[in-house]
């Protein structure tokens, strides 16, 4: 049997950074999606196989190897969602170098790993072939790594005798909130390999859908009434999460008092902005002067990001071609490049967006816009092969 979960991407609208210190942030997920397909092989073959279709890596391992790696650090691991240590981390980093890592793409192995605490502790040693493809540029700020980390611990708790599911649903299905939870509480667990210290927003928000509100490990629904459009610019800067935080907490540790004025003056953004698209707008002029207020936040935010050393010459530049058409926009996930949100309000025009898409695209940006606040991560079951 195969299975395939998709999970989708983010885009935090208020707070990031702020989020991993217990400050709120408010984020929504969007509807580019990473897909993770899932097929058991027979229990003679004995290969793992692992195809990452987006940065053009494969790798397969012997069961055997695996469980010869892994057995003196007490493996099978618990089935119960739990942290990697340190020391099985690098017995994971022998089994990765073992496949000749491409050093060019080393920044990505932190990926596999992930890969193979998650498939190790959720399906012990079974067989397979694990396919990932996904639509979210990777390390740009959208998300791709929760959406990663969500979208393998489905595709492995749903084939997993942790999760018991219906499996003769047809199409795209959901997880019960108490499943759901477990798939977070994985994904959050593979984050952390990837990120070091992420505040759990974002395989939230990859696992649940919908906007949310996220502080201290705690999340809260937002049922968003305002129709929200963004146009997203990947600046196509490579950047890497877990440097950026790390350097915005050590900027804390040498400022305390300073970044805790910022971290709350980003909060009070977070909470300003899900008031907001929680009230009903009685007609178009209300509606405009929200979209105004907006606008106003994500300027402030992004001047706070600025401020704790996350922007990036390209994403100002970004920032100063879309001002020419009095449009705000904030950077959007760890920053350091990446991607850019910039507000469309509901009476801009096309001409506008055409000629803004096209400046920036002169700069050798990518311009596109997605759908907010889709539904979180499905499952779906094949039963023909
Ligand atoms: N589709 C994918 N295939 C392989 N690795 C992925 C994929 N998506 C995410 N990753 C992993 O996530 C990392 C990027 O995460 P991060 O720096 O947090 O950026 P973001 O989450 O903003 O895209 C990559 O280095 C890789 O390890
Ligand atoms: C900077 C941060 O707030 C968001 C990171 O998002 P992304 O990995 O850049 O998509 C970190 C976190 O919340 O874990
Ligand atoms: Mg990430």
């Amino acid at each position: 049997m195969e299975v395939t979960a998709r999970a989708p991407g983010k885009i935090i609208l208020a707070g990031e950074h702020a989020v991993v210190h217990g400050y709120t942030a408010v984020a929504s997920s969007i509807d580019l999606y990473t897909v993770v397909s899932l097929r058991l092989r027979s229990e003679d073959d004995d290969t793992v196989k692992l195809k990452l279709n987006d940065i053009g890596l494969d790798f397969s391992w012997s069961v055997r190897r695996i469980k010869e790696v892994l057995s003196h650090l007490g493996s099978p691991f618990s089935s119960t969602p739990t942290s990697c240590s340190l020391e099985t981390i690098r017995s994971l980093a022998t089994l990765v170098d073992e496949q000749s890592f491409p050093e060019t793409k080393i920044g990505l192995a932190s990926g596999v790993y992930a890969f193979l605490w998650l498939y190790t502790s959720i399906l012990g040693f079974k067989p397979a072939t694990v396919t990932v493809s996904s639509e979210l540029p990777v390390g740009a700020g959208l998300g791709s790594s929760a959406a990663y980390c969500v979208s393998l611990s489905a595709a492995l708790l749903a084939l997993s005798d942790s999760v018991k599911l219906d499996v003769s649903q047809k199409g795209w299905s959901t997880f019960k909130e108490t499943e759901a939870e477990v798939v977070n509480k994985w994904a959050f667990e593979g984050e952390k390999i990837i990120h070091g210290r992420p505040s759990g927003v974002d395989n939230s928000v990859s696992t649940f859908g919908n906007v949310i509100k996220f502080k201290s490990g705690v999340m809260t629904r937002v049922d968003s009434n305002m129709p929200l459009k963004m146009l997203i610019t990947n600046t196509k800067v490579g950047r890497d999460t877990k440097a950026l935080v790390a350097n915005v907490s050590a900027r804390k540790s040498r400022h305390p008092d300073a970044m805790c004025s910022v971290l709350n003056a980003i909060e009070a953004i977070s909470d300003e902005w899900s008031t907001i698209i929680q009230s009903h707008a009685v007609d178009d002029l209300y509606l405009s002067a929200n979209e105004e207020k907006l606008g106003e936040l994500m300027e402030m935010n992004q001047g706070l990001l600025l401020s704790i050393g996350v922007s990036h010459a390209s994403i100002e530049n970004v920032l100063q071609t879309s001002m020419k058409y009095k449009l705000a926009s904030k950077l959007t996930g760890a920053g350091g490049g990446g991607c850019v949100l910039t507000l469309l309000p509901t009476h801009i025009s096309g001409e506008v967006i055409d000629k803004l898409v096209e400046e920036l695209g002169s700069f050798g940006f990518q311009c596109f816009t997605a759908g907010i606040g889709g539904k979180g991560v499905q499952i779906s079951f094949d039963h023909s092969s």
